[in-house]
Formats: C-alpha cells, structure tokens, sequence
C-alpha cells in the first residue's frame, strides 16, 4: 500500500537586516498557504528583537510553520562595533553553516514535522546554498531586490575587468554605461552604491556582493520579488544568460490577494518587525486633505547627518504641505534643529517606525520622500504614490533611475541635500494632484512645471497592482510561475 507522501518542507533563511524580513516572511507564507511546511529561520539576535517588540506569541508559529533561530556568529564586541554590517555579513557567511546543519538534522529528527526538502535562502546567504547542496536538497534564493539590480550586480566583475573601477574621482561616477544587456543607459554611479566607494574599491562590501551575487548561480531557481511587466527588458535579458531566474512579486501583492480569496490567510502572525510599529498616527492621517501629506521614511539603515536633518527639516517646512515624517533610532530628534517643531507645529507629525505600508495605502498621502529600498519602492508603487527620491547605498540608486527616468514614477534629489530642492521636489506631486482635481485649487502656469515629471496618478499606478494579482488568477506570467510551477516543483521535487 503506497504510503501518504510527506508534505514538502522548506526552510526559509533570511539575512538579517530588516529589508529582508517583509520579503521572506511573505513568501514563507505564500508557501505555507500553497501546502508547504514551512521552518523561518531567523539569527537569535533578532528573535529576541522581534520577541521584544511583537511579543513572544508572534514566534510561536502553527501548525505547518514554525520558527527557528541560529546564532549570527557575531561577538557582542563586532555588534558594537561601527562597522557592523560588514562583521555581521562576515560573520553569517563564515559561521553559519554548521548551525544551519544542525537545525536542518534536528528538524529532521522531529516528530510530525515533515523531512526537510528545500533551502530557501535570501540574498548573501549563500552559504545555505553550499549547505543544501552538501546534504542533497534542493534550493531557491530569494534575491529580495529589484531585476536591474541583479542585472547590475552580474555585470560588477566585467566592470571590473574594463576598468570601469575603481574610479579616481567622483566624475567617473557620472559615466554612462550603455552595454549592459536589457538596461537604460545608466550611470556608472547608479549600478550599485558599492561602485561609489571612491575610497576604498576593494571594501568587502563590494567583494562580498559581487561573489554573493555569483553564488546565486548554485540555487536551482532565483527568484525575484518583482513581476515581468515592471521590468519585461531586463528579465528576458537575465533570462537569457540565467534560466533559473523567476518573478514572484510583487510578493505583498500576492499575499494580499490570498487574504481576500482565503479565509486561512487572513491570521497574519507572521508580520513582524524588528522595531515597534507605531499606529498612533493614523488618526492625524484620517484628519488631512486627499493627497496633501508628504510622508519621509529612509527604511532601516540611512543614518542622517545633523546637516541632512537640517536641509530636509527646513525644506519640508518651506513646502507647507502635513508631513509625516520617520525620524528612527527610538525617536532620537537631536539631529532636528531646535526651532523647527515650533515653526511646523499643526502640520508635522514625527513617528520612528510606522506601519508602512498602511501609510501608503492612506488616502491622505500624496508623496514619498524615500530612499528608495527595493520594498519601499514596490509598496509606493503598489500604492500609486508618487517618490522624490535620495538614495543612499547599494541597489538604491538603480531603484531611483527606474523609478525617475523609466517608470517615470519620481524625481530624484541630489546627493548632497539642499532644502531648496526639497521644497521643490515634494511640491511637483502636490501641485500635479490639484492638476487633476484632486486637491483645492490648481494654476494654470503650474502645468509647464511638471511637462519634465510625468507622474501617474494613483489609478493607474494602482493597475500595476491589480495586474499583478490577475496574474495570480488566470494569466500567464510571473505570478503563474509562483502559483503552479514553483509549487509543482517542489511537491515533486523536480528543482534542479
Ligand atoms: O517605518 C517603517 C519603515 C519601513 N518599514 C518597512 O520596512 C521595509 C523596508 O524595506 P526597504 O524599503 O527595502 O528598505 P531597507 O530596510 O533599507 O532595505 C534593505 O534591503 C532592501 C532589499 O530587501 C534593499 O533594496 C535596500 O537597499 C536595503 O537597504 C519595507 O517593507 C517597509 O514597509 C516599515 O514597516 N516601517
């Protein structure tokens, strides 16, 4: 008699920075909910973080999925110290092997949790990739940012080789690379924030991406958090050098349209944060115009200087529109100048970590001032928010070329802030609303000012969204890839 098949188990490993814990989380749960056992892995430090501030009972999982955690390796020494991501990159890449080993053979040993048969790691985790190798499973990386980011970071190495760095001034940054395959024109500056380390282009972080970006290739599939209409050229031009790559996003899309279409979805204990969501700020949103407030939110790394501060501050002040405005490290507001919450009194609203995208999705928000992290990117377009955008590191700037010159979607601040320009930026999204009746009045000779800014307006921005979840449905296309094929595979075990 043919004995029931175990169910697929997957592990999920994610990096541990907090970009990476709405991605992983989303698509461990998409699998859970396509019938997939699920493990999440996540490094002890930010259990315990997340344990902190969401509760011991957001870790406790269910039936079907459960969490994990493995040490990251790092000393509390390294963890101090000031160049902390880099030891932890380190750290997890040369010690976390033998953990995941053990976890993986503990699982293993576990009554009614099925055998684990897929690594599922995120981007600079390749080391899971070797683990999952070693013991015969299969896997997946999740490369949680954009395709011509990847595309970007494949191509770093023949940069490499043509000379193209390391640069000897910040002017070579400005050189226009037109040979990559399915992208723009782009600029030397905007492939990857690495490239800008005039200083020292042998730094690690550029090292570690480039080689973490090769070992993508040893993953059966990579999978990306973006969907095929939002960046059809690139895609079909990774495709061609990189089978195995596959869209799946955008993954908070799809995970939306599961809660609408499953009741079993709608339990969403595994959105977790590292930092505490504040809500408080919803009911000052509830009380402002359609579209009239700015919302400034740099994700969970850019560390601004007094100066930045300042320049936005004042900029932001001068552009009279509401802003809400994330200012991070536990509200730390040393870096605003003293005068100023006097002078925005009414008007200014200081959070330090929001539920994002509830933000977004807020009728009263108008525009973005980002820096333009992969996921901040999607959810602003998901949204039909428009972006004014300072990127600050990594794949940000390629984000900020999209968003700005091919989805046309932003407009770009320079790199050294000035709050002249801030005023400027933030008030073409509010203008162009009043544009099209959305806001109290509108003038005439505003228009000529936006001919350069062709922002569309929250509907159609929308669509992307609502595209993304037909696709779910019933089309051809990324989402399918995700529903049927990828789930296929790997109930079958036919990843290779
Ligand atoms: O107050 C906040 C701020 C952010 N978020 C959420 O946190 C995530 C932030 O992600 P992202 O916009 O990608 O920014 P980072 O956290 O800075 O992301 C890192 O990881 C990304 C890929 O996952 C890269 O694209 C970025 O360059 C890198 O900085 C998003 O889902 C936000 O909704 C909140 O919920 N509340």
């Amino acid at each position: 008699m043919d004995m029931p098949r175990a169910k697929p188990h997957a592990v999920v490993v994610r990096y541990p920075c907090s970009g990476n814990i709405n991605p992983a989380l989303q698509l461990a749960k998409l699998l859970y909910l396509q019938g997939v056992y699920v493990t999440f892995v996540n490094t002890e430090h930010n259990h315990r973080r997340v344990e902190a501030t969401e509760g011991a009972e957001a870790l406790r999982g269910r039936d079907g999925f459960r969490f994990e955690a493995i040490p990251d390796g790092l000393s509390e020494v390294e963890r101090g110290a000031h160049n902390y991501g880099l030891s932890l990159s380190m750290a997890v890449s040369q010690r976390c092997a033998a953990p995941l080993r053990e976890l993986i053979a503990r699982l293993n040993c576990t009554a009614g949790v099925p055998p684990v048969t897929c690594v599922v790691p995120t981007f600079m985790m390749s080391f899971a990739l070797d683990v999952a190798r070693e013991l015969g499973l299969q896997s997946m990386a999740l490369w949680g940012c954009s395709a011509g980011a990847l595309m970007g970071h494949m191509k770093l190495r023949e940069l490499r080789d043509k000379g193209y760095f390391p640069v000897k001034d910040e002017t070579e940054l400005e050189t226009i690379i037109d040979w990559i395959p399915g992208m723009p024109p782009i600029k030397l500056g905007d492939i990857s924030g690495f490239l800008r380390r005039t200083d020292d282009p042998d730094c690690f972080g550029l090292r570690f991406n480039e080689s973490e970006t090769s070992n993508l290739t040893k993953a059966g599939a990579v999978i990306l958090n973006t969907f095929d209409d939002l960046e059809a050229d690139v895609l079909s031009a990774l495709r061609a050098e990189y089978p195995h790559v596959y869209t799946v996003g955008p993954l908070g899309s799809l995970l939306r349209h599961h809660h609408v279409n499953d009741d079993a979805a709608t339990d969403d204990s595994t959105d977790l944060s590292l930092w505490k969501k504040d809500t408080e700020f919803v009911p000052w949103l509830d009380a402002q115009e359609p579209r009239s407030v700015v919302y400034v939110n740099f994700g969970s790394h850019a560390v601004l200087s007094p100066e930045q501060m300042a320049e936005f501050a004042w900029g932001l002040a001068a552009a009279g529109y509401p802003f809400l405005w994330a200012v991070r490290e536990g509200g730390d507001l040393t870096g605003l100048p003293s005068d100023f919450l006097s002078e925005v009194s009414g008007r200014c609203r200081l959070t330090t970590w929001c539920a994002q995208e509830q933000v977004l999705r807020h009728r009263a928000v108008g525009c973005f001032v980002t820096h333009n992290g992969w996921n901040s990117t999607c959810e602003s377009i998901a949204a039909g928010v428009p972006m004014v955008c300072w990127p600050g590191f990594a794949d940000q700037y390629t984000n900020s070329k999209y968003a700005c010159e091919v989805w046309r979607v932003g407009a770009r601040l320079d790199d050294e802030v000035r709050r002249e320009q801030v005023t400027h930026r933030v008030s073409i999204p509010g203008r162009w609303a009043r544009a099209f009746g959305l806001g109290p009045s509108f003038a005439g000779s505003e228009r000529a000012q936006l001919g350069s800014l062709k922002v569309l307006d929250r509907a159609e921005l929308g669509k992307l969204d609502r595209y993304a979840l037909g696709l779910a449905r019933a089309r051809p296309g990324p989402a399918r890839w995700l529903v049927k094929v990828f789930f296929l595979r790997i109930k079958r075990g036919r990843i290779d």
